[in-house]
């Protein structure tokens, strides 16, 4: 049999040597059916066919998910289990589609299927529930699929997608007033998986007042308020966006927070907080961008002053495909940025004038890691 494999240098590295001898055995077809029937390796065989066969398979998975959440399935169980017939009713599907989409949702654990037709959620559908945001994020998925359509394309820089539509600013548009509020929406509804974790994760306490760049609607300082009641508070976002933070605001009744609207590319934040939060800031701008929001912190705060940054990052063990695949390509549609790993986040942090940087234990690092600086 012919290889698809060069022959390996004698002089190449011995890791190289080991790797290149590995992958010519396991490219090749007898080992293989070998390794599938062996009981010594059979366990790992079959792991790394079901492995690439997700992969394969996971924008048909992402479908059903999708087709669950337009269809109101977790919501139409959430009282307790239902026959399949009530469901096809309450779906508006064919008794076949029902069973179908059922049966699959059973399958990705989304659903549990019970004796005699029956179906509840199971843990996945059920934690889709407890996370409204999840949904209004797998909706949105339609704009980067379109975006993926081809991903080579997509690499090439060839393609104009509807992704950086949605982001403006990731595009140069910061000025774009029409298109913030689909994004600030999005990025409030989905401050649940982030805000708690953060205030958990570091002592906000021990400040006098708070400065969040980037601030969005304002949904992570008003969890800030509400645990931190003598904390002054203030937010700096886009000038649309922050016209939408001081309605959002006003509608909780939170006035005490002091709402500023510019970019921080042209417009120095306000001063006066001891602490700046850059919460799902920094890894949506390539680095001289990213910089620039830095040294905005920078300007803003006093010496000795704090900098809190939390983001998905990229080396976050057991996430590294959400940094590196989900949002490594989902920030390259959206036209710029990356997950950064810790030390190129850090690098950055030191060249914009800040030290002390330390990583702090988060409940939930795949969705943010926390990272805590002090400015110089
Ligand atoms: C009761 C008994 C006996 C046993 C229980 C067993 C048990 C312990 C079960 C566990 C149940 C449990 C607590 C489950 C919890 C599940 C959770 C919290 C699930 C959360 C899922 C969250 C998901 C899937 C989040 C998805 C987020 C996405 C897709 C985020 C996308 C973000 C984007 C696009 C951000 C864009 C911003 C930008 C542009 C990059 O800046
Ligand atoms: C991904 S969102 C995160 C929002 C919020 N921090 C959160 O986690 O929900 C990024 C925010 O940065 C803001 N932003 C982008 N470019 C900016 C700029 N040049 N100056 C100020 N804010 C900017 C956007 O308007 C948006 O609200």
């Amino acid at each position: 049999m012919s290889s698809v494999f060069p022959p390996v240098s004698s002089v190449a590295p011995w890791r190289d040597r080991w790797i290149n001898w590995r992958n010519r055995l396991v490219a090749n077809p007898r080992f293989q059916r070998w390794a599938a029937a062996s009981p010594l390796t059979r366990v790992v065989a079959r792991r790394r066919a079901k492995a690439l066969f997700d992969l394969c398979a996971g924008f048909v998975y992402s479908q059903i998910l999708l087709a669950c959440v337009r269809l109101k399935l977790f919501e139409t169980l959430a009282a307790g289990p239902l026959h399949q017939a009530q469901l096809a009713a309450r779906l508006g599907l064919s008794p076949d589609a029902t069973q179908r989409l059922l049966r699959a949702a059973a399958a990705l654990k989304l659903l549990r299927a019970l004796p005699g037709d029956r179906y509840a959620l199971d843990d996945l559908g059920a934690s889709m529930l407890a996370n409204a945001s999840v949904g209004a994020f797998v909706e949105h998925h339609a704009l980067l699929y379109d975006d993926l359509r081809d991903p080579v394309a997509l690499l090439r820089g060839e393609m104009h997608t509807r992704l950086s539509q949605f982001w403006p600013y990731a595009a140069g548009r910061e000025g774009d007033a029409a298109a913030c509020g689909a994004y600030s929406e999005l990025m409030a509804r989905s401050q649940q998986l982030i805000a708690e974790d953060v205030l958990d994760a570091y002592a906000f306490d021990r400040h006098k007042g708070l400065l969040d760049i980037g601030g969005g609607e304002g949904a992570f300082v008003a969890a800030v308020a509400a645990r931190h009641p003598a904390l002054r508070l203030q937010l700096f976002d886009l000038p649309p966006v922050a016209e939408r933070a001081r309605r959002a605001l006003a509608a909780q009744g939170l006035t005490r927070v002091d709402v500023h609207g510019g970019s921080f590319l042209d417009t120095p934040p306000p001063g006066g907080a001891d602490i700046v939060t850059l919460i799902r800031v920094l890894h949506d701008h390539d680095d001289a961008t990213a910089l620039a929001a830095l040294r905005a912190a920078h300007m803003a705060l006093p010496p000795g002053g704090a900098l809190l940054v939390a983001e998905p990052m990229a080396d976050t063990p057991g996430a590294e495909a959400i940094g590196d695949a989900y949002f490594g390509f989902y920030l390259l549609a959206m036209g710029s940025g990356r997950a950064r790993r810790r030390d190129e986040l850090t690098q950055l942090l030191q060249t914009a004038g800040f030290a002390g940087i330390q990583h702090l234990p988060s409940t939930r690092p795949i969705f943010s890691s926390v990272l805590i600086a002090r400015r110089v």
